[in-house]
């Protein structure tokens, strides 16, 4: 059945969730207090690069089931259903900002005249649901029902979309049947399996789904690491693990750690929340230290290799945090970028979607290009930090042609060993052996 949703928040989550709502038949309305973002998004643009996305908006524009608004009161009203899908950013302390959210519940408090279903998918701690009821009931204005069910939110940036139609479950926490049903009708066109839960349960699913992924992540880069020292090749044997159903091939790409605008956060505030009811997360603090190191790994790699990088013109390839994303939160070219800066090196950026979001990260203090021969060009080193398509199909012989010396340091595994050793190339990547020049069948 058709309900009336709003979304409040239009970045990666609340956007596509607006979107995909709209296009499985709902009345949607997308609300934003950033004035520019709605102005595009009335003209069918999107903020923000995500595969898919801008043709189905522009879709559900056209069919009249996608609107968008700066006000509250205008979006909210008559809509059965609100969805939180405002940021959650990290504190100084490494816990979650709830401010935007609580925001939030008071403009849902403020401006209802029915009674409504708040829905979280911001990803936010366990007992922030039960926040968000007192603070809505507190400060409401009418003399409405309200209902608060914690529905978070599993899609990654770069697969958004598809994730959104094909993610392997829809966790809905809540504590009362009524409004869980009706949840789960809404998201029933997916057809993706539901588990249907607590609130706190369905808070903590997302923190350890996450704090997971990550934990995997360090582990296959610690055994990298091992691997390098021993002379084995982290490719294969993260294929021979990975046929173990039990680990499953998944999140077994060694590299230089993760970043985005998730897993650094999310780890952290787990280790938070743990703490807040005395338990120390010794396994996740050390997930968090291992991607610390990992993500310095390939300077201080090339800085073992030549002493000093001072002077040396750097290329880095790829400044998104993982490709098909303009999103550069917490990307290891930002930790790569700033090592390099302290090093006294010239440093050239290339990406094919995030470079002006990494102008507003980085600013003067690195060149910029817009293509992969542009940024090699007259360079000492290659740093590869994202594995872009085209960085991966990018023609090996090309590195000699372009740089000065072809000396590559692969934090994403980009190349298989065999082909590096058919090129003029000095090739270091993550977890396998090194190949020199002398090695070319040139
Ligand atoms: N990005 C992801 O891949 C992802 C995936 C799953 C879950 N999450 C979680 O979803 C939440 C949102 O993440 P995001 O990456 O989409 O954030 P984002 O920063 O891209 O977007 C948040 C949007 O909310 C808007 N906003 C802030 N306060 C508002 C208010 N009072 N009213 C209306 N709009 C307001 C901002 O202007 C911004 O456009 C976070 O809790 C995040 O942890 C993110
Ligand atoms: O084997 C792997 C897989 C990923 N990464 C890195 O991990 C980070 C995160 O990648 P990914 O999970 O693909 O992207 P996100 O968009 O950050 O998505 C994660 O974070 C979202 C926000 O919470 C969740 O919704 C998703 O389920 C979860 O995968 C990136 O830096 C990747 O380079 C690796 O280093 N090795």
């Amino acid at each position: 059945m058709m309900r009336n949703i709003a979304v409040v928040g239009t970045g990666y989550v609340g956007l596509v969730t607006g979107v995909c709502l709209s296009d499985i038949g709902h009345h949607v309305t997308c609300i934003d207090i950033d004035e520019q973002k709605i102005q595009l998004l009335k003209q069918g643009k999107s903020p923000i690069y995500e595969p898919g996305l801008e043709e189905l908006m522009l879709k559900n524009i056209n069919n009249g089931r996608l609107t968008f608004t700066t006000d509250h009161q205008t979006g909210f009203h008559q809509k059965e259903v609100i969805y939180i899908a405002v940021g959650t950013p990290q504190k100084k302390d490494g816990s979650a900002d709830l401010s935007y959210v609580h925001q939030v519940a008071r403009d849902i408090a403020r401006n209802i005249k029915q009674d409504v279903i708040v829905v979280t998918k911001s990803t936010v701690p366990v007992g922030t649901n039960d926040e968000i009821r007192q603070v809505i009931k507190e400060n409401l204005v009418s003399d409405v029902q309200v209902d608060v069910v914690s529905n978070p939110e599993f899609l990654r940036e770069g697969s958004a979309v598809q994730d959104t139609f094909h993610g392997d479950r829809i966790v809905i926490g809540a504590d009362n049947e009524k409004a869980a049903t009706m949840i789960e009708e809404i998201n029933k066109p997916f057809g993706i399996p539901v588990v249907k839960t607590d609130i706190r349960s369905a808070e903590m699913i997302k923190y350890a789904s996450n704090a997971f992924l990550a934990t995997k992540i360090s582990f296959i880069n610690e055994i990298s690491n091992i691997c390098e020292k021993l002379g084995a090749n982290i490719e294969d044997v993260a294929y021979g693990m990975g046929l173990d159903h039990r680990i499953g091939n998944q999140f077994l790409r060694a590299g230089i750690g993760y970043g985005g605008s998730c897993f650094p956060k999310d780890t952290k505030a787990l280790v938070q929340m743990a703490g807040n009811v005395d338990h120390k997360f010794e396994l996740l603090e050390s997930v968090i230290r291992v991607n610390n190191v990992q993500q310095a790994k390939l300077v201080e790699k090339a800085k073992g290799f030549f002493g000093s990088l001072e002077g040396k013109t750097v290329a880095i390839l790829g400044l998104a945090f993982k490709p098909n994303t303009d999103d550069m939160r917490e990307a290891a070219s930002v930790v790569i970028a700033n090592m390099l800066i302290q090093e006294g090196a010239r440093i050239k950026g290339y990406d094919p979607i995030a470079l002006e979001n990494a102008k507003r990260i980085l600013g003067d203090s690195i060149e910029y290009s817009d293509n992969i021969e542009d940024v090699l060009a007259d360079a000492d080193i290659a740093f590869i930090s994202t594995e872009w398509k085209e960085i991966v199909e990018f023609e090996l012989h090309l590195y000699s042609k372009y740089m000065k010396t072809p000396i590559v340091f692969d934090g994403r595994n980009c190349y298989a060993l065999e082909e590096v050793e058919k090129h003029d190339l000095e090739y270091h990547s993550i977890g396998r052996p090194s190949v020199y020049r002398s090695k070319a069948k040139v």
